[in-house]
């Protein structure tokens, strides 16, 4: 775990002190654009400092390669669902950030794509982090094109969109703005279905680019309306014993019938692959484009190719996949994750092994059109 702060040096001093600190919790599916919006946080925030911990599924915290300024302001959360297993983890984690000396003005956590945000918002509202932070409001993060809960079957995907306060319709850029129209309709029911009287705040963006005063310090989260703390059973031990995701979570509230049972991360695995030999590209785009199976949803790597001096950022959400390349900072090197259900690890670990060069690899072939 690694603690990090944005932009050293002078920072606005916001009138809350540090025992109010504000804390915005982003959540999404997989791929949905968290970490787009949060490097957008980083980037624009204007002199705001701002503590940023990431929880991130999968061994490899391939997110801690792609968060911009990651130097000092960063806790890394990694493996483990932030709701369940490291949830001890998490206050600890905001313990450390409180307790740093230098002023720090906000926290953003960003979830796994698999966390169901309740808990998470709980762990704010119902131990001693109550009285030191302000949980300002839940940002869900959507993917227009992949959005669909029939295909996730997933139970934290719903929580999501039904626990966010703000709900971003993100990659708008993929799809018809008739698709985005639908989508947000069945986005406000699901929202109804919860709270009864209150609507989310609901937002379009392209690579999550939207105007920071209206998801930050909004001051949506309506924690006495809708949450009872001193109800929730979510209690946080100060013992390793209870880092067990075995457990049936009760959290007590108002909105029972969804309480997050998500055992198993609703079926979602990972598959983590590192290796210090190169890829061959050729042998890399037949996986991709004969090899990976359906039920892998999400990938990302950062991948080293034998053609290529350069470093290439893959990302894969549903059946889009992207490669962007920068500059390698230190040694070359293989990381990539794979997410999905049902994973035959073994099968995948093979394909992806065949790719690695070979030392008869003939040099020189670029990537081919698709
Ligand atoms: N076309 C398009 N791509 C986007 C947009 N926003 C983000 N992406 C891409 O979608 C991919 C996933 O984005 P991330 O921000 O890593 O998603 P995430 O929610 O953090 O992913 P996980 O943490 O793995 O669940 C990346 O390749 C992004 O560049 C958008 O508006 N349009």
């Amino acid at each position: 775990m690694q603690t990090v702060d944005n932009q050293p040096g002078t920072s606005k001093v916001m009138d809350a002190p540090k025992h109010g600190l504000p804390v915005t919790i982003i959540t999404g599916f997989l791929g949905s654009g968290k970490t787009t919006l949060l490097n957008h946080i980083l980037t624009n925030e204007q002199g705001l400092k701002t503590a940023v911990l990431v929880n991130e599924f999968g061994e490899i915290g391939i997110d801690n390669e792609l968060i911009v300024s990651t130097e000092d302001n960063m806790v890394a959360l990694n493996n483990g669902c932030v709701c369940c297993t490291i949830n001890e983890d998490l206050v600890q984690a905001v313990y450390k950030v409180l307790e740093r000396p230098e002023k720090i003005d906000y926290l953003v956590v960003e979830t796994t794509g698999l966390a169901d945000p309740l808990p998470v918002a709980l762990t704010f509202l119902g131990t001693e982090l109550r009285e030191m932070t302000r949980l300002d409001s839940i940002i869900t993060m959507v993917d227009c094109a992949n959005f669909s809960l029939d295909l996730f079957n997933s139970q934290a995907a719903y929580s999501q969109i039904a626990y966010g306060d703000v709900i971003v319709l993100n990659k708008t850029d993929l799809v018809d703005e008739a698709d985005v129209d639908a989508l947000e309709v069945r986005i406000r029911d699901i929202v109804k279905e919860v709270h009864k009287h209150k609507g989310a705040r609901i937002l379009r963006t392209q690579k999550a680019k939207v105007p920071l005063p209206l998801i930050l310090s909004v001051g949506l989260f309506e924690s006495d309306k809708y949450f009872n703390p001193s109800e929730a059973k979510h209690e946080h031990h100060h013992d390793r014993d209870h880092h067990d995701c075995s457990h049936d979570h009760d959290h007590n509230h108002e909105h029972h019938h969804h309480h997050s049972n998500h055992l198993e991360n609703d079926g979602f695995t990972s598959l983590s692959f590192e290796s210090d030999k190169p890829l061959a590209i050729r042998k890399f785009q037949y996986f991709l484009d004969n090899q990976l199976p359906e039920n892998v949803f999400r990938a990302k790597g950062i991948l080293w190719f034998e053609e290529s001096p350069k470093r290439h950022i893959f990302h894969l959400s549903g059946e889009r996949f992207t490669l962007e390349d920068d500059d390698w900072k230190g040694q070359p090197k293989n990381q990539l994750v794979l997410i999905g259900q049902n994973l035959d690890y073994e099968k995948l670990r093979e394909q992806i092994e065949n790719c690695l060069c070979t030392p008869s690899t003939s040099r020189g072939k670029g990537f081919g059109k698709n």
